[in-house]
């Protein structure tokens, strides 16, 4: 009998935080945001605190660090305004971490596939990896509304994986922080941490399989290793 194809193994990236270092144009649409409310500026250190759960959840929670807690129905205007402001400003200052993209093409040229599952917007997040020549790299880009359920429900991992036309049992998750590594431990997939990114806590305290501190070291080896150690994991 011919054993039945195997799926490619798939890397699924987390965004802001993790492919992009997009710190200073969220903080820069968050402050022109806040600003509509009179409020002070909130500064790098304090989106460690409040990105994590997309734009409107970022708006509320700077609001709230600037003791202005919002009414529900002042959320719809003031992500409006926070979401013209990032899409007109895109790329800005954002960058893809160094290494990313070697470590991609090396991942690729190997029969990996790659996605991307954010928190973010899916507008803004394929927005802003189009302007970066980067969109070609993902079979699938999901974002935090394209579902009903985002990170950390496994469902949006989940879903993104199938969108991509993957198998949950290989396929490793990479991100910055707990939304991530939460997501793939609630879907039962190996999971990799960048300590670059906006965790408000160390990355180890998260308890993801491997960390990385530079994309040199996301190699297809690595990525292998991880898959068989986990399958181990799993059996016994
Ligand atoms: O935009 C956010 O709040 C989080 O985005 P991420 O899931 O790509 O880290
Ligand atoms: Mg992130």
């Amino acid at each position: 009998m011919t054993p039945a194809p195997m799926h490619p193994a798939l890397i699924v990236f987390d965004l802001d935080g993790t492919l992009l270092d997009t710190h200073a144009d969220l903080v820069e649409s968050l402050n022109h945001t806040i600003a509509a409310l009179g409020l002070e500026p909130v500064s790098y250190d304090d989106l460690t605190h409040l990105v994590g759960q997309g734009a409107r959840v970022m708006i509320e929670r700077a609001c709230r660090l600037r003791g202005h807690p919002l009414e529900s129905a002042a959320v719809p205007q003031l992500l409006e305004r926070f979401v013209a402001h990032y899409a007109g400003n895109m790329p800005g200052h954002t960058e893809p971490y160094p290494g990313l993209v070697a470590a991609m093409d090396r991942l690729k040229a190997d029969g990996y596939r790659l996605a991307v599952c954010t928190n973010k917007l899916e507008s803004l997040a394929f927005g802003l990896l189009d302007k970066l020549d980067l969109v070609s790299y993902f079979d699938a880009i999901t974002g935090g509304d394209t579902f009903e359920y985002r990170k950390p429900d496994a469902r949006h991992l989940t879903g993104t994986i199938d969108r991509a036309g993957g198998d949950i049992a290989r396929t490793v998750m990479i991100g910055d922080s707990i939304n991530d590594i939460a997501v793939a431990k609630n879907a039962a997939v190996p999971s990799i941490a960048v300590p670059f990114g906006y965790s408000d806590v160390p990355v180890s305290s998260l308890d993801p399989d491997v960390i990385i501190t530079h994309y040199d070291e996301l190699t297809p080896e690595l990525v292998a290793r991880l898959l068989r150690e986990y399958a181990q994991k799993v059996a016994v």
